[in-house]
């Protein structure tokens, strides 16, 4: 099944999309179903795709692919014709924006040493990433891996690991007892449960929220001033002492100053007040009316989104199920679209009982078991030759590790002072 947009040029292409999540091992067990499957999706500028489907779904995922934040065969996820992933100036220019929910998916960079340009192709094995003994047991998938020359592309530099700067990376690296020298960056990505602002800092530190938001250079000023003025903020809000709802209006401001051509949102209204959560959907609708901006939008809560998206997306068990321009969907059911949306998860989930109960009745066990450890993106055999040519797979690598600790280095070269 495929939305397409009102026939205009697509923005957002998404085709016979396929994805796993890939684990430490870099294979696919035998018989792993693909966790998203057989999912085509086509928007235009201006159009405002609301993404639903019951929790388990696949919608962060898909949020996440198209974000550039897991690796997938680049004809499968286009923005403007270009891969997310493989290409990083989509949203180091800003053009893509992602803003991510409560559980923040965390950008970590790795330093490592491997040769030339084509470290990406020559990641090491997980055991290589753990020097200083320290374990990484829990993790992000390896999104993104650059030569340091390429590191200015990277956006956000943490100022928790000083010797990454854009300028690019010293020849050596002192952590703890270990000397570093690093020749590639991985930008490894986990999940943590703080909020977080864009641009990888912290918002739960001793900082205003003046400072954060005027931190970020080159943002037109008018379009500052109009989301402060959109989200209510009152600059001199200390992060450390602000409430949920002020922190995410923060976080908020932070991934919209840049002008977005695509922006991805995964339910980031949760903390917000009615009034807060309105006007940000009226501003958000404006950039795409005005801008021909694209949005889609993953949530739960419907509250004042009646008229607000061009098409209703509906993913179940990872396939898309419908795709339909909200004029049709409004066709198809004389409810509210709230109301609409749950008559489909109550079908879907009815359905999931009877097909339970049938395989019980069957002697089978109730639920399917999940292939552990599953594995791979796209084509097997393609994925297969590049298992062979990279000797990696995209990887989940998970840290348990918070705070000061929360910056790896990692080498294949270790050096001991
Ligand atoms: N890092 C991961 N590794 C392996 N499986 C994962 C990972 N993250 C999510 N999943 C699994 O992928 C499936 C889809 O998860 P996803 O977060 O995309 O769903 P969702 O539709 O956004 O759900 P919700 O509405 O609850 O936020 C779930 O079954 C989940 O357990």
């Amino acid at each position: 099944m495929k939305a397409s947009g009102a026939g205009g040029v697509p923005v957002v292409e998404i085709k016979n999309l396929r994805f796993t999540y890939p684990g430490i091992d870099g294979h696919p067990p035998p018989g792993s179903a693909p966790l998203i499957d057989e999912f085509s999706l086509s928007l235009a500028a201006g159009e405002r795709c609301l993404l639903v489907g019951s929790n388990g779904a696949g919608k962060t995922t898909i949020l996440k692919i198209l974000g550039g934040k897991h690796m997938v065969e680049p004809e499968m996820v286009q923005i403007f014709g270009r891969s997310a992933f493989h290409d990083t100036a989509l949203t180091s220019s800003g053009d893509l924006s992602y803003l991510g929910g409560e559980v923040r998916h965390e950008t970590l960079l790795i330093a490592g040493d491997s040769e030339g340009d084509n470290a990406h192709l020559s990641v090491p094995p997980l055991p290589t990433l753990r020097p200083c003994g320290r374990k990484i047991n829990h993790a992000g998938p390896v999104s993104l891996v650059l030569p340091p020359r390429s590191l200015d592309v990277v956006p956000g530099i943490s100022p928790k690991a000083p010797w990454l700067t854009p300028q690019g990376i010293p020849p050596r690296i002192s952590v703890g007892r270990c000397l570093v020298r690093p020749s590639y960056v991985l930008r490894l990505e986990w999940r943590r449960e703080v909020a977080f602002a864009g641009f990888e800092v912290s918002i739960q530190m001793d900082i205003s929220a003046e400072k954060m938001i005027n931190g970020v250079s080159g943002i037109e000023p008018n379009r500052r001033d109009e989301l402060i003025k959109v989200l209510d903020i009152d600059l001199s809000w200390r992060m450390h002492k602000a409430s949920d709802g002020q922190r995410r209006r923060v976080q908020i401001c932070m991934g919209l100053l840049k002008p977005f051509k695509v922006l991805l949102l995964d339910e980031i209204t949760v903390d917000l007040d009615v009034l807060a959560r309105a006007d940000l959907l009226r501003y958000l609708k404006k950039e795409c009316e005005e801008r021909g901006a694209t949005i889609i939008y993953a949530t739960h809560i419907f509250d004042g989104l009646e008229d607000w998206p061009t098409h209703v997306v509906y993913v179940a068990h990872g396939k898309l199920q419908l795709a339909l321009p909200l004029e049709k969907v409004k066709q198809m059911s004389n409810l509210s679209l709230m109301r609409t949306v749950e008559s489909w998860l109550r079908k879907e989930r009815d359905e999931d009982r009877r097909r339970r109960k049938e395989r019980k009745e069957s002697g089978l066990p109730e639920f399917e078991k999940p292939v552990k450890g599953s594995r791979v993106t796209g084509d097997p055999a393609r994925i297969a030759i590049q298992v062979m040519n990279n000797g990696w797979a995209a990887g989940r690598l998970n840290s348990t590790v918070a705070g000061e600790e929360n910056f790896f280095l990692s080498s294949n070269r270790v050096l001991r002072q």
